[in-house]
């Protein structure tokens, strides 16, 4: 396995915004994204702005498979590489840039449609990460795409216009290191499992369940990868309009490695924040200690190449 250098974790403050007032107006809806970023940097929260904000899937654009190329962006970014913010094509990218820088705080950006900066044809969900210089260190290209089919309940095909990525994706902070996945990402636990054993302390998902799963699996989803990898997780979502074509789920969340739920959004528009706590995940280690446990002489480490 490839070492990767992880930072320890810190006590840290997270916000979700469960954002409303996403319409067909990109302008506006960037416009709304960037004034409700700056608020929840203002926020009151313990007494301290919170170290990192984090926006829902699809933010900048209605949410439906006839939607993403309408609204898409070329990004062009590349792992590694030095990307300059202020050349890049995209205006969401160029939005949130110059409000981390502003505020001074992490962003995750939510997702976003991406168009392939080499084939016109070629959509991605796209999740964006911002340092606090606004310098782009991370982008998540959502890797397993929203096709479901329940019967007389709800139909979704994001294949019908996205490509799903190929890679997974982490990022360090000087408070923690954070595992991305976008949405339906989340029923993946091998996904999970290789961000934690590669030692992420929180796997963060922008996400927009619906009113069929929502009720059933959002909240079990995140206490399962909690549970299992003994880390922090939290799902952002869009807050629900029931005059959009897709109805979200709401209830933006954050779960502690015990599988707690530290906080929890209703379904209108909502910043909620959340203090993590090493203590909670040294503790959930020590008590239950599975992440010692595990037999690999008898199954396969699927975080090992
Ligand atoms: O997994 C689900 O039930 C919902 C997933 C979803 O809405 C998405 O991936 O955008």
């Amino acid at each position: 396995m490839s070492v990767i250098s992880t930072p320890p974790l810190r006590a840290f403050t997270l916000a979700l915004i469960q954002l409303g007032n996403i319409g067909s107006n990109k302008l506006k809806n960037l416009q709304h994204a960037r004034e409700m970023i700056v608020k929840a940097a203002q926020g009151k929260h313990s007494t301290k702005k919170p170290d990192i904000i984090v926006l829902p899937e699809c933010f900048n654009s209605p949410y439906g498979h006839t939607h993403f190329p309408v609204y898409a962006e070329k990004i062009g970014y590349v792992p590694g590489k030095l990307y300059d913010v202020q050349q890049s094509p995209s205006e969401s990218v160029q939005m949130l840039s110059s409000v981390a820088k502003e505020i001074r705080t992490w962003i995750i950006g939510g997702s976003i449609p991406e168009q392939d900066a080499e084939s016109d044809n070629k959509f991605y969900n796209t999740c964006t990460v911002y340092n606090p210089d606004g310098d782009l260190v991370a982008i998540h290209r959502k890797v397993h795409l929203f096709d479901i089919d329940i019967p007389g309940k709800i139909k979704f095909k994001e294949s019908e216009t996205l490509t799903g990525g190929t890679t997974l994706n982490a990022f360090n902070t000087d408070f923690a290191r954070i595992g991305l996945g976008i949405c339906y990402d989340i029923r993946f636990p091998e996904m999970a499992m290789i961000a934690a054993r590669q030692g992420c302390h929180m796997l963060i998902y922008p996400g927009a369940f619906n009113l069929t799963t929502g009720p059933l699996h959002w909240e079990l989803l995140q206490r399962s990868r909690a549970v299992d990898n003994q880390v922090f997780v939290a799902m952002c979502s869009p807050a629900r309009d029931l005059t959009a074509g897709y109805h979200a789920w709401g209830h933006s969340m954050v779960v502690d490695p015990m599988a707690r739920v530290l906080k929890e959004a209703g379904e209108d528009e909502e910043i909620i924040y959340a203090d993590i706590e090493p203590d909670a995940l040294k503790d959930a280690r020590a008590g239950i200690p599975v992440t010692v446990q595990r037999r690999f002489d008898v199954y396969t480490d699927v975080s090992r190449k």
